[in-house]
């Protein structure tokens, strides 16, 4: 499997925030993006997960060998700043919903949602609703929504913030083992993730060429 980006180039607004940015993935690997504030990670994550349209280049991802090349945001599960989850709702009923929603791509089976629950340690508190949680409960259980149904890729921006230390290095057990299942990560991070086999791409934002402007 595969996750190929070339030459992409995205805009803000009127800005155009990086161009030339290129990245190949194979299954099991990880990339982790850092950088100053505003350097572009969480746009270049949201245009390799399809929610932002990218000015130029293209990002695709190839399940099997011979298999047909398709959008990566398809493949992809995507953590972002909020947790997309409805406060009023329990921790059950948003998981059942997103479990019901994605659904399970050819490749692999998400957890029930008491499992994904327990696997952030937090089986005891689904019947509650999500807006009571603490924000360190809150993306803990944002992160069982990825566990709930099988995507190859997983992105992540700063998946880590308003944790404690334990959740940490949950978080990163749980990279490591969708890694070792052969998925892909992608992270946008202030703070090491404590991941194994990762490669870092520093961004230095739009320097004004249109060339190196990657450190
Ligand atoms: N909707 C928008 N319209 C215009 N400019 C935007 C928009 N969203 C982001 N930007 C700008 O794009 C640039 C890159 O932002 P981005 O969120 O990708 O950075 P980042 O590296 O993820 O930052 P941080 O570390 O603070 O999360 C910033 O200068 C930001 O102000």
């Amino acid at each position: 499997m595969h996750l190929c980006a070339e030459n992409l180039a995205a805009r803000r607004g009127e800005d155009l925030i990086f161009s030339n940015v290129s990245l190949n993935l194979a299954g099991g690997e990880a990339l982790v993006l850092t950088g100053r504030n505003g350097s572009g990670k969480s746009t270049l994550l949201r245009v390799i997960a399809g929610l932002l349209r990218q000015e130029k280049g293209t990002v695709t991802f190839t399940g099997k060998d011979g298999e047909s090349a398709r959008p990566a945001g398809e493949a992809s599960h995507y953590l972002g700043h909020r947790n997309a989850m409805k406060s009023e709702l329990t921790v059950t009923e948003n998981l059942t919903f997103w479990k019901t929603f994605f659904g399970d791509m050819a490749g692999g089976f998400g957890l029930d949602v008491d499992e994904a629950a327990d696997a952030v340690g937090l089986a005891d508190i689904i019947h509650l609703p999500f807006g009571y949680l603490s924000a360190g409960q809150q993306r803990r259980i944002a992160f069982a929504k990825l566990l709930v149904a099988y995507r190859p890729i997983w992105i992540l921006d700063e998946p880590t913030a308003a944790l404690d230390s334990s959740a940490d290095q949950l978080f990163a057990q749980l990279i490591t083992a969708h890694q070792k299942n052969g998925g892909i990560v992608l992270a946008a991070t202030h703070q090491p993730l404590g991941l194994e086999n990762v490669q870092e791409m520093r961004m230095t934002g739009f320097a004004g060429v249109s060339e190196g402007v990657w450190g």
